[in-house]
């Protein structure tokens, strides 16, 4: 009887959890973006720019908003390593893809990137928010250019946002996290993910 008023009490009142994906091209900002929400979400101080190395293996990230936890995963971005990001899909309530908004060179390698992330089954529904990243220099490119570039097809069915952000002076962050929680509480891809884990469909 306790274990089943405990497990009702636990349900009612813990927090709900949300994993993101942060995805994105080597160099895109991913972890200094990761680093850059520990800061503004949690009394931790993330690791300034200038410590920040490669990605190879997790990094991993977690901040309270409100009565919501997120967990965020950062994946490496370089060629060789992306064919682990999908070990990551099925458990993701939504994915965060970061793109360096000052290198057009690398928006086609960007884009195919993204397009071969958004026609993975396993992530079917989940809520998608493009970064333009790096807004602190000149040269960045505004997220309704960065859209047109990508001139992304497929995305009918998705729920999506370009938003325009520096990972360094964290313009964008707070509006870029209000958006994800919003859409994540609401999503179909939530419920099925709660559906899959055994508690209620909708809460
Ligand atoms: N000016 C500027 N530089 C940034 C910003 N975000 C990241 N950078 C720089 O871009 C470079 C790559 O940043 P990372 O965060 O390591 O990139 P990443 O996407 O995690 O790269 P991988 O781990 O290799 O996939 C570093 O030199 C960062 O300091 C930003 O918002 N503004
Ligand atoms: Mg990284």
């Amino acid at each position: 009887m306790f274990s089943l008023f405990y497990g009702l009490w636990k349900y009612m009142f813990s927090k709900t959890e949300f994993h993101v994906l942060i995805l994105g091209i080597d160099k895109a900002g991913k972890t200094t973006l990761l680093e850059k929400l520990k800061s503004v979400y949690s009394n931790l101080e993330g690791l300034p720019p200038d410590r920040i190395v490669p990605t190879v293996g997790l990094n991993i990230g977690r901040i309270e908003v409100s009565n919501t936890k997120l967990v965020f995963w950062d994946l490496g971005g370089q060629p060789g390593l992306r064919l682990i990001w999908e070990k990551y899909y099925e458990e993701a309530h939504a994915v965060v893809y970061v793109i360096d908004a000052t290198c057009p060179s690398r928006f086609e390698d960007s884009k195919s990137a993204l397009e071969k992330v958004l026609r993975h089954e396993d992530l079917q529904g989940a809520p998608l928010l493009i970064l333009a990243n790096k807004q602190d220099l000149n040269d960045a490119v505004s997220s309704e250019e960065l859209a047109r570039y990508l001139d992304l097809k497929k995305l009918d069915e998705r729920v999506y946002m370009f938003e325009a952000v520096s990972a360094y002076d964290g313009m964008g962050i707070k509006e870029s996290v209000e958006w994800l929680v919003e859409v994540m509480e609401r999503s179909k891809r939530t419920e099925t993910l709660r559906a899959r884990a055994g508690g209620p469909a909708s809460a």
